[in-house]
């Protein structure tokens, strides 16, 4: 079977790695569904298209264990689903009917949204499962595991996604090393197709001295500038820029004039056991209290994820944001992000943007197929990027990862979160406050209290 011959041939351990996991989760579906009860939703993007291959592949490998195999071209027995739009692309259309040709795929075509669409086909076909071409980074992908029921609201069926965990790069490196057609406005500049009405070409794939000539898709360098040239939906990812509603914070109004509270939270056994003086966390301190917040707690929690979860749980309600450093790094004891992940309950999953920047430092010296450091809480997270900084910070919610492990690399990174907080709606919350000393008369301390209690904002003025 060209597919299977072709990734074992190949020096691409990676690669190898990546298509035994699907071909295995194709192989493990197949044994549980009968052909009959699976199907395959193909739309002619290129991560569909890749699916179509290591179903192909997937299929041939099922029934080699059974001895009844001849790996033609044609040799695919699974039920292929298209949702038909009159927005898509014309070339998605002829290379989707195309590729039906070719591999002998029989296609239904359904016109009607993909609910209604799937309502239709349930009632009528006895279909429990069906395979997509979903990839972690994806809008729909979040939560998602390789087989994922399908959500409530929505007719009952498993959704099996066996490139899941597959990158940008992964796509590219297995269409190219297959060397298998795919559509042609990959071609033409364009990185991920949705309609005509919100999909042009990536910009970043522009050839410098023409408007509208650009490079193929498998060019571009940084997989996380996929969606460059699809129209921008509410999302939460930012590449770069600090979306307004994404501060962390509740409600800006609430906040203004009253004193911003923070925790930190410090990760280490060594600081527990006394080898380690703790200057990053008295650091914070100053550094806070100098832009006006309140520091509500300083803790210190051992290297182990229920502790920093715990703790993280704790401080996110109770201040407005906290502040989190030591074990974050590639050691095994390093699980302070694996804490925070569970302290939303959420999961750890490949950031495509993460990895690039972690590969950018660490370049070929990456081995093996999967960069544990660019593991992060998904759904959650926001990389807040500064040219200043190699990597950039990481933001979940309203707790902020900073990696320093020591006074210089955090007074960096605190100054580089200040400007970056400065050209989002946190720029409201850092304005310069005033401190004012009051002299009096009255005699007794409990007048005093009475005062301060009486006119707080006295004692602290917001320059406005
Ligand atoms: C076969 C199939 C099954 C789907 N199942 C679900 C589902 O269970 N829950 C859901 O919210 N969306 C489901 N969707 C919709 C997708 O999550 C997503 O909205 C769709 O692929 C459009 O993506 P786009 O807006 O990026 O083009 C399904 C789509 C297809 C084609
Ligand atoms: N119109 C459709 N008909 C059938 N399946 C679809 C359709 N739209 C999306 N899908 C399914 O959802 C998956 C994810 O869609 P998505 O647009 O992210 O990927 P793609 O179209 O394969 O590649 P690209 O990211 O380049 O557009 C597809 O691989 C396919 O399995
Ligand atoms: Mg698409």
């Amino acid at each position: 079977m060209e597919i299977d011959k072709a990734i074992r041939e190949c020096d691409d351990r990676r690669l190898q790695t990546k298509y035994n996991n699907a071909t295995y989760v194709v192989q493990r579906a197949l044994a549980l569904y009968s052909i009959e009860e699976v199907a395959f939703s193909f739309n002619g993007g290129k991560d569909s298209t890749v699916l179509l291959h290591i179903l192909r592949a997937g299929y041939f490998l099922h029934k080699k264990g059974q001895n009844s195999v001849n790996g033609d071209l044609k040799d695919f027995p699974i039920r292929t689903i298209y949702f038909e739009s009159p927005c898509a692309f014309p070339e998605i259309n002829s290379f989707t009917y195309d590729t039906a040709a070719i591999y002998g795929l029989q296609i239904d075509t359904i016109s009607l949204d993909f609910k209604s669409g799937l309502e239709a086909l349930l009632k009528e076909k006895p279909i429990r499962a069906i395979f997509l071409g979903v990839r972690i980074g994806d809008p729909t992908a979040v939560g998602q595991e390789q087989f994922s029921p399908s959500s409530p609201g929505w007719p009952p069926f498993m959704r099996l996604n066996p490139i899941l965990d597959w990158s940008y790069r992964d796509v590219w490196a297995f269409l190219l090393t297959c060397k298998v057609n795919y559509c042609s406005l990959y071609d033409q500049g364009y990185t991920s197709i949705g309609s005509i009405y919100d999909t042009v070409p990536n910009s970043l794939l522009c050839i410098s001295n023409s408007s509208n000539k650009f490079k193929p898709a498998y060019l571009l360098a940084d997989g996380r500038l996929e969606r460059a040239g699809r129209a921008k939906r509410p999302s939460t990812s930012t590449g770069g820029q600090i979306p307004a509603e994404s501060n962390g914070l509740t409600s800006q109004d609430s906040y203004k004039n009253s004193m911003l509270t923070a925790s930190i939270i410090a990760v280490g056994d060594e600081i527990l056991f006394g080898n380690l003086e703790d200057l990053l966390g008295p650091y914070l301190c100053r550094k806070l209290h100098s832009i006006g917040w309140s520091v509500l707690q300083h803790s210190a929690v051992h290297n182990n994820i229920d502790s920093v979860a715990e703790e993280v749980e704790r401080q996110k309600s109770k201040s407005d944001m906290v502040f989190i450093y030591g074990g974050v790094g590639p050691l095994h004891s390093d699980v302070t992000i694996a804490g925070i992940a569970k302290a939303f309950g959420v999961r750890l999953a490949p950031d495509e943007e993460f990895e690039e920047y972690l590969r950018h430092i660490i370049g070929d010296q990456c081995t093996g197929d999967r960069n544990e450091m660019a593991q992060l809480p998904e759904g959650i997270t926001e990389l807040w990027h500064h040219d200043k900084l190699s990597v950039p910070l990481i933001k979940c919610e309203n707790v902020i990862i900073l990696s320093a492990t020591n006074v210089p690399e955090m007074e960096k990174q605190w100054d580089c979160w200040i400007e970056l907080a400065k050209s989002s709606d946190l720029l409201a919350l850092l304005e310069p406050y005033v401190s004012k000393h009051v002299t009096t008369s009255l005699s007794d301390a409990l007048s005093m209290v009475r005062l301060i209690f009486m006119c707080p904002s006295f004692f602290l003025i917001a320059s406005d």
